[in-house]
């Protein structure tokens, strides 16, 4: 058995630790933990170790591999919005439901929900969701996991006859899409059952030009306005939302921690970038006479990068006098993550992503942007032109709720480790979540895992086995004592 103490290194806002996906704040101090093998832990409830063990762990880790090799693609995984992939998903985690003791139905957005209600049933409801599509040539952690964990720990409770202790009914959401790779815009699923999925939505095309109301007819589901608001939930039906995902940073594994919990999740915008010159031939067209589209495009990208690397150069930056600070520039980042040009060059599109926790900071990104772009593009003699393809708000989670689902993950990582010195580290999220598109219907509270070399969105993608235990001990203790 070891011992060993781990402490925060101190972050410059400007260093490039500050600028990861999660970014870790304030007041975490440390967190000393070591691993105790076996089974000699402590117990939740009146169930057994090697229960929760089996359970929690074993099976848990099981499910996220079985559920990792439903894939439309060969090789590799890939799981978009109602594609073949989803539906055989559906069905599977539907099954694992029900082996939890849950009644489970797919809603009219094509999400999977798992039901406890106890006996008081008319008591508002826990929320736990996470989504279960996927990003192309994905890890089998992102989604999966947080939907697996919450049906893992109330199928402890349904062992331990613990389920009719629950003082409030229980539902786990597995979410259709958040990825947003299919029709490019995210949060569809949680989006619909917080009401905020606008019935336009229905009419979004994806890239093979299927609209998204025949994607859902053709699997039965009605798509249409009325039908969408059936899938939302009323505000006071629900007690709270909570989500576990994996941190897909760096941060809980460089201070040695399985868990932290999340204070917000930044905004984001999406946009797509189309930029049309005019063809010619490569030998013929004098230089100043073309209107090159890839190269106004490489131009766009470049200032796109200096915008969001170097972002007191072209906002109005005052530490002092109430323009832009250190502190509101905090996880500012921008990405082109597709390009595509049509026919050999004379169209180009490429896709835009930025996001900050500051939302007016990330407006003023986008109005400088789209100001430079005009400038650019007039200069090259290329037309130019952009659409929004989603946006969504910065969030933060409740403070009361992240208090709670903090004492449940300290106490589950002392039944894990010894030397449990200092606080759970508190996070903040980069990466968009479910808990977004909730914060909007109920108050939302989320718990982090450390994964590996914080990689995600790859199959390198991987979480300890162990971490996957204490995830499914801290949900099972704060259903025990929140609920
Ligand atoms: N957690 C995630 O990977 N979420 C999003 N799809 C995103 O941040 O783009
Ligand atoms: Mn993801
Ligand atoms: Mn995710």
């Amino acid at each position: 058995m070891n011992s060993m103490a781990f402490s925060l290194p101190k972050i410059s806002p400007f260093s490039p630790i500050f600028r990861l996906k999660t970014l870790i704040i304030v007041s975490i101090i440390s967190c000393a933990l070591v691993f105790v093998s076996g089974t000699d832990r402590g117990s939740v409830g009146n169930g057994g170790d090697e229960l929760y063990r089996e359970i929690l762990r074993d099976e848990t880790v099981e499910r996220i591999k079985e559920l990792g090799k439903i894939s439309d693609a060969d090789g590799f995984l890939e799981r978009t919005f109602l594609s073949p992939a989803s539906i055989r998903a559906i069905e599977l985690i539907q099954s694992w439901m029900m082996d939890a003791g849950l009644k489970t139905w797919v809603d009219q957005m094509g999400n999977v929900h798992g039901r406890f209600e106890a006996a008081n049933s008319t008591a508002e409801t826990l929320l736990i969701g996470s989504h279960l599509d996927t990003v192309i040539d994905a890890g089998m952690y992102d989604g999966s996991m947080g939907v697996v964990c919450a049906i893992s720990a109330l199928k402890v409770f349904k062992l331990n006859g613990m389920l009719g202790e629950l003082q409030r009914p229980v539902e786990v959401i597995a979410f259709s899409d958040e990825e947003g790779v299919r029709f490019q815009t995210t949060f569809l699923g949680s989006a619909a059952v917080a009401g905020i999925l606008s019935g336009s939505a229905l009419q979004i095309s994806d890239k093979s030009g299927f609209k998204m109301q025949e994607v859902l007819r053709e699997n039965s589901l009605d798509a249409t306005e009325e039908s969408l608001l059936q899938v939302k939930y009323e505000p006071k039906s629900v007690w709270g939302y909570v989500e576990v995902h994996i941190e897909q940073g760096p941060v809980l594994e460089s201070i040695g921690c399985p868990l932290g919990i999340v204070q917000g999740i930044a905004g984001q915008t999406r946009l797509k970038v189309t930029v049309k010159g005019s063809q010619g031939h490569a030998g013929t067209v004098p230089m100043f006479m073309r209107q090159d589209p890839m190269v106004a495009s490489a131009e766009l990208i470049v200032l796109l990068e200096s915008l969001c690397k170097h972002p007191e150069s072209f906002l109005a930056y005052d530490d002092q006098c109430g323009g832009f600070t250190r502190e509101s520039l905090a996880g500012l980042v921008c990405t082109v993550g597709e390009i595509s040009c049509w026919p050999s060059a004379s169209n180009v599109n490429f896709t835009v992503d930025i996001r900050a926790m500051d939302d007016t900071v990330r407006e003023a990104i986008i109005f400088e942007f789209s100001k430079r772009l005009d400038k650019i593009c007039d200069n090259r003699m290329v037309n130019c032109s952009t659409e929004n393809k989603h946006t969504a708000k910065a969030a933060n989670c409740d403070s009361e709720l992240s208090l709670q689902l903090k004492h449940a993950a300290h106490s589950a990582l002392k039944k894990m480790m010894v030397d449990l010195q200092g606080d759970v580290p508190l996070l903040m999220s980069g990466a968009g979540h479910d808990a977004i598109a909730m914060s909007h219907l109920t108050k939302v509270g989320m718990i982090f895992v450390r994964c590996r070399g914080g990689v995600s969105h790859s199959p390198e993608e991987y979480v300890l086995d162990d971490d996957i235990w204490a995830t499914g001990l801290a949900l099972l203790q704060f259903l025990e004592t929140s609920t």
